[in-house]
């Protein structure tokens, strides 16, 4: 579902990711990890051509649409729909004056796409008593998960998510991976994991790709990166790990 060669993204003079590679297949969960900094959403974002101003190299693949090359409409609706992105803070992206239940009939009638949007909030365990509710009325972990319910309601192949990386943030991280766990399994999507925190990955990803300043430091198997890890510096992010 995304494949992506020799991927670049510079700003200006400055190279912030470099990846050689990197794929995720139906049903397969990569994980980015790596400090604040690193590159990791940048590398996110570039994969939907949603970086401004960045100069890109390389090629990426994104549900079989080459995204470097494709018109703005067909990468439309691979963004709206096919591979759907749930950012750091989703609330600033949906509009404050709609209903949460009003911008999901919206979604949906704008990719002409049937589905009952209570069954997707119950798929992400929210209450669909919440569609009613305007997105400030929502927690931070909420609208997460009103994000994947969209995702899902959209019928989305791949998620892209950007985890927050506030340390308080913790027990609305799990809930989100919970969900996002349970719907890989039963919906054989394709997720791209950005976080920077190893415990919560080691519970969801199949592989891991460890950034550093903008470099790709190490990756592999989810398992054996985390158990025996050949870097130094991942080494020290396993041990900052509670
Ligand atoms: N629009 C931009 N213009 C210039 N530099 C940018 C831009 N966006 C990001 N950068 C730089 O690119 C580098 C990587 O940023 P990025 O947001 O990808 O890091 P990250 O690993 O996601 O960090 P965090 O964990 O804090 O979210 C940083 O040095 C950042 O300052
Ligand atoms: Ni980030």
């Amino acid at each position: 579902m995304i494949e992506v060669r020799d991927l670049e993204v510079r700003y200006g003079s400055r190279t912030v990711a470099r990846v050689p590679e990197l794929d995720v297949a139906a049903g397969e969960c990569v994980a980015i990890v790596g400090e604040s900094g690193s590159g990791k959403s940048t590398t996110l974002m570039s994969l939907l051509g949603l970086t401004e101003n960045a100069d890109i190299s390389g090629n990426i693949s994104v549900c079989g649409l080459n995204v470097r090359t494709a018109s703005p409409r067909a990468l439309r609706t691979i963004r709206g729909a096919r591979a759907a992105l749930v950012m750091q803070s989703p609330q600033a992206a949906l509009s404050p004056t709609t209903r949460l239940g009003t911008l999901m009939r919206r979604a949906l009638k704008l990719h002409k796409i049937e589905a009952d949007p209570e069954a997707a909030m119950k798929a992400v365990m929210l209450d669909p008593a919440l569609l009613r509710r305007y997105p400030h009325e929502i927690s931070g972990g909420q609208a997460q998960r009103f994000a994947i319910a969209l995702a899902i309601a959209l019928g989305a192949e791949v998620i892209l998510a950007d985890e927050p990386t506030s340390a308080l943030d913790v027990t609305v991280q799990a809930e989100v991976i919970a969900v996002l766990r349970r719907l890989q399994r039963e919906r054989d999507l394709a997720i791209l994991l950005v976080s920077h925190d190893l415990a919560l990955v080691s519970t969801i990803a199949d592989r891991v790709l460890v950034m550093k300043d903008g470099e790709v430091v190490e990756s592999g198997p989810a398992a054996e990166v985390l158990a025996d890890p050949s870097h130094p510096y991942t080494r020290d992010l396993l041990e900052a790990t509670p």
